[in-house]
């Protein structure tokens, strides 16, 4: 029998799989056994990615296409389905970032959040349920944020659409469990990515952490990717529904 946490042969599609915790989540799916594919928007950044994992001997193909873009998704997934025939493992990760408070943003702007990081997903989740429903054990992953459970002035439109990932995430989880497919999240909490950078620069975000997160620090990239592949796989064959906080303990401190 294979370990519990094996996930060798799986078939895993990470959206936003180019860079920062999508990357690393696909790293992580990688070392575990499965071949991912690594979507995002530039083919280039993409193949370097696919590459470099190629380089440490694990399998991985680039697959470029916008994941908000439904003609675009479905040719994907129709090359996922020529090439693999399944996927045993989707990962929602792509997702974008505005910090602004709602009053400083335009109805565009807050359109642009909800369709990045709620519209797409949802819409990949049902492009992707018919080759979901091929695996064995299909897992979805929606990368959501603490910012789903707690709020922080200045951050309206991001903190609705996590949220509305969140509810998602269990939506999904009662209309997927009969098809035998599990769907849970993760909820990132302050992690050094790119994104984040000018503030992982500035060190009053660091002495805010330190004091506001029980392990005092920001979060490594590579620290998202046990959480995946353990959502990923066997050991979590009877979890669904469920937001796993990868937060340094933002979430349950005072
Ligand atoms: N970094 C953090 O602290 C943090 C915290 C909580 C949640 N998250 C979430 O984790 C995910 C990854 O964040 P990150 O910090 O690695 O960000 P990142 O910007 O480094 O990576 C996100 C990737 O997704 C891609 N992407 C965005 N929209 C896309 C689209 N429509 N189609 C295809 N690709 C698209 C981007 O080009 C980028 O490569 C996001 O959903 C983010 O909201 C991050
Ligand atoms: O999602 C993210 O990018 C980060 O974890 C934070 O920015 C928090 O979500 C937010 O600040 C909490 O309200």
């Amino acid at each position: 029998m294979p370990p519990p946490f094996s996930l060798d042969g799986r078939i895993a599609l990470i959206t936003g799989g180019g860079q920062g915790l999508g990357l690393a989540i696909a790293r992580g799916l990688a070392e575990a056994g499965a071949h991912v594919v690594l979507n995002g928007r530039n083919a280039e950044r993409l193949e370097a990615a696919a590459l470099s994992l190629r380089g440490d001997k694990l399998s991985a193909e680039a697959l470029a296409f916008d994941a908000t873009d439904e003609t675009a998704v479905v040719a994907a997934i129709d090359t996922i389905a020529r090439k693999h025939g399944r996927i045993d493992i989707l990962v929602n990760n792509a997702g974008i970032r505005d910090r602004r408070a709602l009053a400083d943003t335009d109805a565009a702007s807050t359109a642009r959040l909800i369709e990045a990081n709620l519209l797409g997903p949802a819409m990949v989740s049902r492009l992707a349920l018919p080759l979901l429903q091929k695996s064995k054990a299909g897992r979805l992953i929606n990368i959501t944020s603490i910012a789903g459970h707690i709020s922080r002035a200045g951050d309206a439109s991001y903190t609705a659409s996590k949220a509305g990932l969140t509810g998602l995430t269990k939506a999904l989880a009662a209309e997927w469990g009969p098809l035998g497919i599990t769907v849970n999240a993760i909820a990132p909490g302050y992690f050094a990515t790119e994104p984040n950078r000018t503030m992982v620069e500035d060190p009053a975000n660091a002495a805010f952490l330190a004091q506001r997160t029980s392990l005092g620090r920001w979060g490594r990239p590579e620290e998202i990717a046990g959480a995946a592949v353990f959502l990923a796989s066997d050991a979590a064959s009877y979890i669904s529904g469920h937001t796993l906080a990868v937060d340094g303990g933002f979430l349950s401190h005072w």
